[in-house]
């Protein structure tokens, strides 16, 4: 009897604990606890930052971007020493024969230059050092430098375009394909943004992966930053859409929308992003579509800027795992692919190791 009692009290005691915990979740929206149905795709929750402020002990105060890759330079020296180091140790030779040229060749194709660029640079330094007559190895390096950064182009605007027009939010989509920092890429980018004293509202539209909303709310909940994510294998646009509904009720500076990649079809792909980029500009317009490459995968990475630039504007590049990968020559590729810019770099674990992507900065860390 005593123990039916208790097991009575028990069951009350966790439903009345459920339903205070809903609705703790969704106070201040004026609504029932969620029901299946109030689950349905179009439904996204909303976390606000005020609640999210409660909920974290401290909010982060993150890196300044600005001087993040001269920190961060020798990550990129040590991952890509046989690029630069490799050049011109070359170029110091006392004489530069066929042999020379055709392992300055090989050098830059191995670090992933890509053949063209690599044509490029070979017969413009040579046709240079037989003019100029260079014979040492420092004037060869001055070469050797300028006709990298003219590869890697420092005219070139990488700055990211998150300012929207009319009191709205600028609103950035970030897509690639799953696994290459994609959801990491989106919660340091809102550091960068906060560091920069923006406002900022993540959208978790990549509702195939559950964990990577949660990941999300994580990021968000580090700096403040408000999260809209959806029911997993919900409807991404809506989630997308509400993102940007809750920046602008909000008054943020930039919403950020991570997407799915999983889709390997092109047809499929660009269902899902135009759908995505249509929903989401009924409320602002999109200002950036940035692609997400993991610089270790070499051509596949090329192959995936191939497709995604296909199926949507991208207008900027984020380069992953460029710490861990003697590719640094992907830069020059990829942008030769899509000819688009590069603008931030992966360069660490750390939720501070994305750079602004600086092109002079690039190059001299690669000569060391
Ligand atoms: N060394 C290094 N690791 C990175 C970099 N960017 C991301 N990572 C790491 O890669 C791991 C996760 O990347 P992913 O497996 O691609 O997962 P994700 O960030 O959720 O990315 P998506 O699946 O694309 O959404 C994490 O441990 C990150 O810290 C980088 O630039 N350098």
């Amino acid at each position: 009897m005593t123990t039916e009692i208790l097991l009575v009290v028990l069951a009350v005691a966790v439903v009345l604990l459920g339903v205070g915990g809903s609705l703790l979740v969704r106070r201040g929206r004026g609504e029932l606890p969620p029901t299946p149905e109030s689950l349905a795709e179009t439904e996204a929750e909303i976390h606000h930052p005020e609640q999210l402020a409660e909920a974290t002990d401290t909010v982060e105060r993150p890196e300044s971007p600005q001087g993040r890759l001269v920190r961060l330079r020798a990550r990129l020296a040590r991952s890509n020493s046989t690029l630069g180091q490799g050049l011109l140790a070359i170029l110091g030779r006392s004489t530069l024969d066929e042999d020379a040229w055709t392992e300055i060749e090989e050098t830059l194709l191995a670090a992933d230059v890509g053949v063209g660029p690599t044509t490029e640079l070979v017969d413009r330094l040579r046709t240079r050092l037989r003019v100029e007559g260079v014979h040492d190895p420092a004037a060869a390096r001055v070469a050797l430098r300028e006709e990298l950064l003219a590869l890697v182009d420092p005219s070139l605007d990488r700055s990211l375009r998150s300012t929207g027009a009319d009191g709205r939010p600028g609103v950035v989509l970030v897509v690639g394909v799953n696994g290459t920092g994609k959801t990491t890429t989106v919660g340091r980018l809102a550091r960068v943004l906060v560091a920069e004293e923006r406002t900022v509202v993540l959208g978790a539209a990549d509702t195939f992966r559950a964990a990577a909303a949660d990941q999300l709310q994580t990021w968000g909940e580090r700096v403040g930053a408000g999260v809209v994510r959806g029911p997993e294998g919900g409807d991404p646009a809506s989630v997308g859409f509400e993102a940007v509904q809750r920046g602008i009720a909000d008054g943020a500076d930039v919403v950020l929308v991570d997407t799915a990649g999983r889709l390997h079809t092109k047809a499929g792909l660009m269902d899902e992003l135009g759908k995505v980029k249509r929903v989401i500009e009924k409320q602002a317009p999109v200002t950036e579509v940035l692609l997400v490459i993991d610089a270790t995968t070499g051509q596949n990475g090329l192959t995936q800027a191939r497709v995604f630039g296909e199926v949507t504007d991208v207008t900027g590049i984020v380069l992953t795992k460029l710490d861990g990968t003697a590719r640094g020559g992907i830069v020059v590729a990829v942008q030769r692919e899509l000819g688009v810019p590069v603008k931030y770099v992966g360069l660490g674990e750390g939720p501070d190791d994305l750079a602004p992507f600086d092109a002079e900065e690039f190059v001299d860390a690669l000569l060391g």
